[in-house]
């Protein structure tokens, strides 16, 4: 099924984060010419700006599955009002970095992606220096897309919102770990007056968070949430038949691009754990990461055991032949019922919950194909029938449409 949302809510506009920040004003930059007053001119004097001026400074950090989409939907708006918009002035990954004035996409991507035997420089991989290569004249934003998995380059997020630099990002781990890194981003934000463009960490850029701050700044208050959050288990149990062995799945879901870099992540469910904290901290329950329950699929026994757990392909799947057995095992016991496996989170009373169910198929949760994501919200507005927003929920280019979403809009909107 397509995205889409189900309900009386709008969802277009500029809902993007902003974090206590003061709310700005959004100027077109989808006009060829587009006419403003300049600050500071006499007599409301107005100046024009040429397509050509960007109005962000951009580093992309991270050159993987997601960071390559994101280079390659650059690359496909070159030479358009979005292209021109934003300035590609670094570009980096864990191996090193190029720098420029207006980095090609199309060629960082050949030069940078993971894989390539071109070397990049390794000293301007240096985290503290990707400010300096935003710092610059002209364009009034500053914005860092984070595309990779690493700690220790959410470690910099709160660090870079201060210095007033936005960040937009696909890693969870800045707002989906501990409250004191959320609560930092948070402080940060406010503080250097940016935004946090996070619409890419849970659902992959479906307007799920947005709702919620849609909802909340319209009065509502959010009573519970409840959905399938992983896509890459979506995929998984839409898949499955019993059939074809689950790790052998999971192996197919990690080359699609569904999974973490790591599919143990998506396995243990740490990384629904991390979107359940990241929706139930954005609808006002500041639940601390161990507060979730968390069922792992996992095989409890662990690598330790000496268990075979590797794929057709021979890569770990983190899936031992007793998992698979007992999937398949749940699985036959969940068709002969006419019910599905579904990895549903929950968050009601301020009690959150990651687990396997078994839903009957007429369930509103157990319906969707693909990648699909499903998030119902019930609030004082949608009490009964909860407001229900369906689409894709992992992919690369969906991820680095929402990660362009958000940077387009702060290169929109007008800078404090
Ligand atoms: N695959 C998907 O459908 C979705 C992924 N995400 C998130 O997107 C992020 C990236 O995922 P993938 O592209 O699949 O990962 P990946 O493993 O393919 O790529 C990660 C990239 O980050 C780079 N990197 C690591 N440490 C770095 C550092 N210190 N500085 C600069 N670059 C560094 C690596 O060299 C690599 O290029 C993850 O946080 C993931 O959770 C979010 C939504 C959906
Ligand atoms: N591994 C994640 C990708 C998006 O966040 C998932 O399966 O949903």
């Amino acid at each position: 099924m397509s995205a889409g949302v189900v309900g009386r809510l709008r969802v277009d506009g500029d809902v993007s984060p902003r974090l206590n920040a003061s709310v700005r004003s959004e100027r077109r930059a989808d006009t060829h010419v587009r006419t403003e007053t300049a600050a500071g001119s006499q007599h409301g004097q107005h100046v024009h700006r040429t397509p050509s001026e960007p109005s962000a400074r951009v580093a992309l950090l991270g050159t993987g599955n997601v960071g390559k989409a994101v280079l390659d939907r650059l690359a496909g708006w070159d030479g358009t009002p979005r292209g021109d918009s934003l300035a590609l002035v670094h570009a980096g990954n864990s191996r090193g970095a190029l720098r420029g004035e207006r980095l090609c996409p199309a060629d960082i991507k050949r030069r940078l992606v993971d894989g390539s035997p071109w070397q990049p420089d390794p000293a301007l991989a240096n985290l503290s220096g990707v400010a300096d290569a935003l710092a610059g004249t002209g364009p009034a934003h500053r914005i860092i897309i984070d595309a990779t998995a690493s700690g220790e380059v959410a470690d910099h997020h709160a660090r870079w919102l201060a210095q007033g630099i936005h960040v937009v990002t696909a890693c969870k781990l800045g707002l989906g770990t501990t409250l004191e890194r959320w609560q930092d981003i948070h402080d940060a934000a406010a503080h250097g007056s940016t935004r946090y463009g996070d619409s890419a960490t849970v659902g992959a850029g479906l307007p799920l968070l947005r709702n919620i701050r849609d909802l909340q700044a319209g009065g509502d208050t959010i009573h519970a949430i409840a959905g399938v959050l992983s896509g890459s288990l979506a995929w998984l149990f839409n898949h499955y038949d019993g059939k074809k062995p689950f790790s052998e799945l999971v192996d197919e879901a990690r080359q699609a691009g569904y999974t973490e870099p790591d599919p143990r992540e998506d396995l243990s469910g740490d990384d629904v754990r991390r979107k359940i904290l990241i929706l139930a901290r954005a609808a006002g329950v500041p639940l601390a990461s161990d507060e979730v329950e968390v069922e792992s699929l996992l095989d409890p026994a662990g690598p330790e055991t000496g268990q075979d757990r590797h794929g057709a392909r021979g890569e770990d799947t983190g899936v031992s032949p007793s998992l698979d057995a007992l999937l398949q095992q749940l699985h036959r016991a969940a068709a002969a019922k006419g019910e599905q496996l579904r990895y549903i989170a929950r968050l009601h009373n301020g009690r959150a919950t990651v687990r396997l169910e078994t839903l009957d198929a007429t369930h509103p949760l157990a319906s969707g194909a693909g990648t699909d994501n499903k998030l119902a919200i019930w609030s004082d507005r949608y009490r009964e029938q909860p407001l229900v927003i369906q689409g894709p929920g992992a992919g690369a280019e969906v991820t680095a449409a929402g990660l362009l979403d958000d940077a387009l809009r702060i290169a929109r909107s007008t800078p404090d």
